[in-house]
């Protein structure tokens, strides 16, 4: 069963989804959508109470009443058998209802859990149900139905429930689809950052940015049954005791030359109720915003080049083993390297031999040009790498945690409790289908095992805590509602809400005002000290580094280059690349390369 609305069409709105209330309004807007909708719940309400309003047994057979002409007795006359047409009417929705229900409920059952498996996991599962899919369509679907009903006979469900199987692989597709468009999305890598299982993100996450064009399909697939259900009626496939539009308009068609205005009623209530059910999808299509462009993507740039190291910062920092701990470490990284394939066929590395230590309550800051590698060491940290990157450390221990052999479980313990991340582009980083207080109650409910008013009310006191003005309003607002500042600082709420030890800030004041970037890292530098977390924060700003780090590690084609504490780095650089960012970040160079550190440092 193939239906006209496809996934490169609405695979994109994963992205536009908007908040409900606006869904609402943007639909109510819409004057034929509410015209189609108010039809349409007229034909539902008038069938399902049927029993109770109509005039007459559908079923009872009057020979002498046969072809009475409308009257107020028979409001819409009788049949050649004498049956009331407006008694049969209602009753026979009840049949196209019920047919739609079925097979609606089948395809869903079947192609949106498939669908969002194979979209979020892709790998085998995907090519087992795309391949299941193609094969399903490719079926001829008449015969499909012919061996259904031979064999399990002509009762409404059986047929139905075979017709929502053939209809599953266009859920499936359009699923599938919208979730490849938002597994990406940078909402999901924050969800995953802040902790939440697979299952979580995909049912809070990936399930509500699908739910809006699977409405819409659902809704054409509804249609399509009623005129499905009762084209086989007609056709001579269903019980013809049954009162349905099927069978009404099968009858007229009998006694066509005879009683032509017989066809009328059913044929109006199918096309009526068909042309409603696309109107409506229609009008939701338009409220959703299906078929926008995409417009967030990743920004993957080319692979960095990796050469001369200079003088590495393992010189200093690495004892004779190698391995040099101390009780103070909360991190520690050794040898770690990343690499991606590369289009040659080879592997091209983006991070080479890393070696880090962070200590409890310590700031450190890697700076290094764009491309450098320092978003991808920490993404290895996190354990947010791509699956495509391939990662080896000698090792890479949090908290006494090998982060190396951990499971994925363990990795998703970690992440939202004992490391939270901050991100470089707040607005892409809330999911636009949620309030903000949702957004902060869910991890904190999941990860600290507390009630949602203790959520709540943490969250309230957080938002305080970070700078928002009226938290109250705050937490019932949308993302779209907040300035770039505000969702950030909404941000480092959520990322410090579970107490973590490690908090990770790639690039956190890039996408933000001038005006409010230090607001921002006053807000971050505050939380560390009286969290005593330790810190990473990752910039190419040396301003920042001497605002808020205690140490700092350079970072130069995939290579930390230099290490040492942030006045010592500024007072004395020792690689040829620090001393030439110090001088293309400073003004009057030879002035500030002296002793001093540059204005607003904090040694
Ligand atoms: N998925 C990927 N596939 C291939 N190469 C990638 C991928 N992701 C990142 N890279 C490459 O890794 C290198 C390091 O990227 P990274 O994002 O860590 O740089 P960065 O120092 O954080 O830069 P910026 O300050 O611009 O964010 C870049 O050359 C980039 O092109």
């Amino acid at each position: 069963m193939t239906v006209p609305l496809d996934e490169t069409v609405s695979g994109p709105v994963a992205a536009e989804s908007l908040p409900q209330r606006r869904r609402l309004k943007a639909f109510l807007r819409n004057p034929v959508g509410v015209v189609a909708a108010s039809v349409l719940l007229l034909i539902v309400l008038l069938c399902l109470l049927a029993p109770l309003i109509a005039p007459y047994d559908p079923l009872r057979i009057t020979l002498i009443d046969q072809l009475k002409p409308i009257s107020w007795q028979h409001w819409l006359g009788t049949d050649t058998q004498g049956r009331d047409v407006l008694s049969r009417l209602l009753y026979g929705g009840r049949v196209s209802l019920r047919a739609g229900i079925i097979m609606i409920s089948t395809a869903m059952a079947i192609g949106v859990p498939t669908g969002l498996l194979a979209g979020y996991y892709s790998k085998w599962f995907d090519s087992l149900a795309s391949w299941v899919a193609g094969l399903l369509m490719s079926l001829p679907q008449i015969l499909i139905l012919v061996v259904v009903i031979s064999s399990l006979g002509s009762g409404l469900a059986p047929t139905m429930i075979a017709l929502g199987v053939l209809a599953s692989p266009d859920i499936f597709r359009l699923t599938r689809g919208v979730v490849i468009g938002v597994r990406d999305e940078l909402f999901i890598d924050a969800a995953r950052v802040s902790g939440l299982s697979d299952p979580r993100i995909i049912f809070r996450h990936v399930l509500a940015v699908v739910t809006g064009p699977v409405v819409v399909l659902g809704s054409f697939v509804f249609g399509l049954a009623i005129i499905v259900q009762a084209g086989l009626e007609f056709l001579g496939f269903g019980d013809p005791t049954r009162p349905s539009w099927g069978n009404m308009l099968s009858d007229a068609f009998a006694t066509i030359y005879k009683a032509p205005h017989l066809v009328y009623a059913p044929g109006a209530m199918i096309g009526v109720t068909a042309m409603c059910l696309v109107l409506v999808s229609a009008a939701i299509a338009d409220s959703l915003g299906v078929g926008r462009a995409s417009r967030r993507k990743r920004n993957h740039r080319m692979p960095a080049r990796h050469q001369d190291a200079g003088r590495d910062w393992q010189q200093r920092e690495l004892a004779d083993d190698g391995m040099e701990y101390s009780a103070g470490d909360l991190l520690t990284v050794r040898g770690l390297s990343v690499r991606y394939p590369s289009a040659g066929g080879g592997r091209s590395t983006v991070v080479s031999s890393v070696c880090l230590t962070v200590n409890r309550g310590e700031a450190l800051g890697i700076v290094g040009e764009s491309g450098s590698g320092k978003s991808q060491t920490v993404f290895a940290i996190l354990g947010l790498l791509p699956p495509e990157a391939q990662m080896d450390a000698q090792s890479m221990v949090l908290g006494g945690v090998n982060l190396i052999d951990a499971s994925a479980k363990t990795l998703q313990q970690l992440r939202g409790g004992a490391m939270a991340y901050v991100p470089q582009e707040p607005m892409s980083n809330l999911d636009p289908s949620f309030t903000v207080g949702s957004q902060l109650i869910a991890p904190m409910r999941y990860k600290l095992k507390i009630s949602k008013s203790a959520a709540r009310s943490r969250a309230i006191a957080l938002l305080e805590r970070v700078g928002i003005p009226d938290p109250q309003r705050t937490m019932a607002a949308y993302p779209h509602e907040l300035s770039g500042g505000m969702a950030q600082r909404v941000l480092i709420a959520g990322a410090v809400s579970c107490d973590p030890e490690l908090l990770v800030a790639d690039e956190p004041t890039t996408a933000l005002d001038v005006t409010v970037q230090a607001e921002v890292l006053e807000l971050l530098r505050e939380l560390q000290k009286e969290r005593n977390m330790a810190l990473i924060i990752v910039t190419h700003n040396l301003g920042v580094i001497a605002d808020i780090c205690d140490r700092v590690a350079v970072m130069k084609s995939g290579e930390i280059v230099e290490t040492a504490s942030v006045a010592e780095l500024f007072a004395h650089p020792q690689h040829e690349y620090t001393k030439m960012l110090l001088a293309a970040t400073l003004d009057d160079a030879p002035g500030r390369a002296a002793s001093a550190p540059p204005t607003g440092f904090a040694p």
